[in-house]
């Protein structure tokens, strides 16, 4: 296997072979296998993060070894502050498989669809273990490439009565709306969107508060996705300190969530820690999800790659 050149998996062949049925159960498994800290199952330092002062953007490199499972890989990400608009992406990923003996690569595998389903899925988790059973309403807040397949997974999963989606632009959320089939409703602001929602996703290119406490119904859970750096916000002091605040990493939460970082909210979990049975799922509390990302994209790659395959490539 080391002489041989890597092979490249593009974004369709990923789209082809990742679905949410398989991917939410692994990263259930690859969360709980993180929260432990045991460096044989999972070794995951908070990103390392290159400013791209020139560009608005970041370098994030993220690398990831699951030893019992014998999977090394790191995604490399892209990713920019394009609140003022922009016709250019605003996150951009690949993800490279090393052999963890040899050291070479062994695939470079396309990391967009990865991100737009890996932190859909997470969040899915999030709303499973947090939300009331009984949600009937959801809120996205954003419009973009998360907040597709944020409702792709969310509606797929959960038999929600009614989705509303907020845009920065009317136009913005009717598009999205006539994307999946008329199926949400689009909202004139973000407070109409919220008020009342059982479940809140922010998926926002915003690097201020979109989403303030006074709006959250008390028991809802929110999935906060974007915001990503130490002096980014989505949410306000009310809510993060009226909330009780999980997270995929904690160490990841303290270092990079703006949210966490300036309102001094305390992350009471790491999603793992639930999933663990060390840390309650506190629903009947109004919950956010800080989700940073920093976990578990090898996850799905380790299992692209028998998949592409076929069941006879051993890694
Ligand atoms: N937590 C994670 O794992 C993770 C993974 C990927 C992306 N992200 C973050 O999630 C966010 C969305 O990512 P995406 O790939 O959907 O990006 P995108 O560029 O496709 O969409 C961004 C959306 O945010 C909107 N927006 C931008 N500035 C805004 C503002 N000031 N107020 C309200 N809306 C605003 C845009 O109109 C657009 O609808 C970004 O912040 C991104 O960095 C987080
Ligand atoms: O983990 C990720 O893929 C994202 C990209 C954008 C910034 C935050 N983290």
């Amino acid at each position: 296997m080391s002489g041989s050149p890597p092979v490249v998996i593009w974004e369709h062949e990923v789209e082809r072979l990742l679905q949410y049925r398989e991917l939410i159960p692994r990263l259930e498994e690859a969360l709980g296998k993180f929260s432990k800290r045991d460096s044989a199952e999972v070794i995951q330092p908070v990103r390392s993060t290159v400013p791209l002062q020139k560009h608005d953007g970041f370098l994030g490199l993220m690398p990831t070894y699951m030893e019992n499972d014998g999977v090394l890989s790191t995604k490399l990400v892209c990713f920019y502050n394009r609140e003022a608009g922009s016709s250019l992406p605003g996150v951009q990923a690949t993800v490279v498989l090393l052999d963890p003996e040899y050291g070479n690569v062994k695939a470079v595998i396309d990391g967009e669809v990865i991100t737009a389903m890996r932190t859909a899925a997470v969040s899915a988790i999030s709303a499973k273990l947090l939300m009331h059973p009984e949600a009937e309403v959801l809120a996205i807040l954003g419009t973009g490439k998360q907040a597709l397949s944020h409702y792709n997974v969310f509606t797929e999963i959960f038999p929600f009565k009614e989705v509303r989606v907020w845009g920065r632009t009317r136009e913005g959320a009717e598009r999205f709306v006539r994307s999946v089939g008329g199926a949400a409703r689009a909202c004139g602001s973000a407070e109409e969107a919220v008020r009342g929602a059982d479940v809140i996703v922010t998926v926002t290119g915003s690097t201020k508060p979109v989403l303030f406490g006074q709006w959250v119904k008390p028991g809802a859970h929110v999935a906060a996705v974007g915001a990503c750096r130490p002096d980014w916000r989505e949410m306000d002091d009310v809510l993060m300190k009226e909330a009780v605040v999980y997270a995929d990493s904690r160490e990841g939460a303290i270092a990079e969530s703006g949210d966490v970082v300036l309102s001094g909210a305390e992350v009471f979990a790491e999603l793992g820690d639930v999933i663990n049975g060390t840390k309650p799922a506190l629903r009947e509390k109004t919950t956010v999800f800080k989700s940073l990302g920093e976990l578990m994209k090898t996850e799905p790659t380790s299992f692209i790659i028998p998949l592409h395959y076929g069941k006879s490539f051993s890694c």
